[in-house]
């Protein structure tokens, strides 16, 4: 992380406690190729309680429906994200099988991602950034009013939500102006993990 990915104004903190943040966390030849792979996806608009939204996604392992229904398993994590479910895994210091779940989102130009924290049935989150950068921003509400920083995730790059980046914080995205890709591996809280059994 360097110092200018935050702190655009003077007024913002340094960075959320349990962001991490890696420039180069894929090559170029591998964009272009998981670029190539995801461009043939069956997508679909992300729809939030009968709301769409103007992203598409396509979820791997396990889907968490926002029709009320959560988490449900769906097909496999294709081969060709495998080795980045991997180092996305190490970066986190968590074992491959510990991410069950992707979510890959296309945005559009035009396309962005409104103020929220991730579905309290999961924990860690690590988002991979391809073809076009994003700024990330974080807003939490403290007594004096909100509290905002920005991470400038560049194309190719990781990051990794976590503690109160993860629980305190809000995240959100505005409207890209260009296509951008994202994978998002998820690990589950152990408490809601659909994995274990239930007695
Ligand atoms: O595209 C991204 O990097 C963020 C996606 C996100 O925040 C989410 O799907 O919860
Ligand atoms: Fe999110």
């Amino acid at each position: 992380m360097t110092a200018h990915q935050f702190g655009l104004f003077e007024t913002e903190p340094a960075r959320p406690e349990g962001l991490a943040y890696r420039d180069d966390f894929v090559s170029v030849e591998e964009e272009r190729l998981l670029a190539a792979h995801i461009s043939e996806l069956p997508f679909k608009p992300f729809e939030f309680h009968g709301f769409q939204g103007n992203r598409r996604t396509v979820s791997f392992g396990w889907h968490y429906a926002f029709d009320g229904s959560g988490l449900q398993e769906t097909e496999p994590i294709p081969p060709f994200l495998l080795p980045l479910r991997d180092r996305a895994a190490r970066f986190a210091g968590l074992a491959p099988p510990a991410l069950p779940h992707v979510l890959v989102i296309e945005y559009a130009p035009g396309a962005g991602i409104g103020w929220h924290r991730d579905r309290p049935v999961f924990d860690d989150v690590i988002g991979v950034s391809l073809l076009a950068e994003a700024r990330l921003r974080f807003r939490r509400k403290r007594a004096a009013g909100w509290e905002r920083a920005t991470l400038v995730a560049r194309p190719r790059s990781a990051y990794l939500l976590r503690g109160p980046a993860r629980s305190e914080w809000e995240h959100s995205i505005p409207a890209m102006d260009r296509l951008r890709y994202s994978i998002t591996f998820r690990s589950f809280r152990e408490d809601s993990d659909p994995r274990r059994s239930s007695v």
